[in-house]
């Protein structure tokens, strides 16, 4: 699959989610730019009519929200019907999630919804997860956290900024993690494990997550409940 075929899957994917909202509901937006292909179909929905609200996962989220003329709110004000997110790979229902860097907003609000959609193209679909796992750090924990990592088995790496000298700083002020694990086979237990260490934020393990996974392709969308 080259980029342009990608993309167009990716399109396929979050319009096809897109298109399973309903009037008068409240929407997780994901991060993403499979998800952000779905704030933007929502957004010309709504203004053809449709009366939603959306809850976004993050800065980029917010924006594209924002552009598309979404009306916003926040989970202080309001219960969250369905959430439409990306993932980095999915074998399922589990995912792992953070390539953005957002995973700790997302899963307190994919987690919140009372169904969540995942939105991919089919390169991110596997047997077994694989992908590293970002894990969300204190930056005061960085090195307790990688050291810990490394025990349970994982090379952790600190993600680094493109532009701007060091490391990656998260909406929330924190630094990421990745954490190769290879293959991870048992991701709930590796999962309680990453949570119950001190300063973890958030990691991008979302075990049993996804109720609906649309997955697109150059010329068509699959939908299945895992
Ligand atoms: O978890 C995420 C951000 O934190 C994204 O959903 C994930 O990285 C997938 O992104 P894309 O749709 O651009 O491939």
């Amino acid at each position: 699959m080259n980029q342009s075929e990608r993309e167009e899957a990716k399109r396929r994917a979050g319009e096809s989610a897109a298109a399973e909202v309903e009037d008068g509901t409240v929407v997780g937006l994901g991060s993403g730019s499979t998800a952000a292909h779905a704030i933007r179909a929502l957004g010309r929905e709504v203004d053809g009519g449709l009366d939603i609200e959306g809850i976004p996962t993050s800065f980029q989220a917010r924006e594209i929200a924002i552009d598309a003329g979404i009306p916003l709110t926040t989970l202080d004000e309001t219960a969250v019907d369905v959430a439409i997110d990306g993932a980095d790979q999915f074998d399922g229902a589990d995912l792992v999630k953070g390539g953005g860097g957002a995973h700790a907003r997302e899963k307190i609000v994919d987690a919140a919804a009372d169904r969540l959609l995942v939105v991919a193209d089919p390169t991110k679909e596997v047997d077994v997860l694989d992908y590293p796992v970002p894990i969300e750090v204190l930056p005061d924990a960085r090195t307790t956290v990688a050291d810990a990592v490394r025990r349970l088995g994982g090379q952790p790496e600190l993600r680094r900024a493109d532009r701007k000298s060091g490391p990656v700083v998260s909406d929330n002020g924190n630094l990421i993690l990745d954490c190769d694990f290879g293959a991870m086979p048992d991701p709930a237990g590796l999962a309680a494990d990453l949570s119950a260490l001190p300063g973890v934020v958030e990691h991008g393990l979302f075990v049993d997550f996804a109720d609906e996974v649309h997955v697109g392709t150059e010329t068509d969308v699959t939908v299945f409940e895992p």
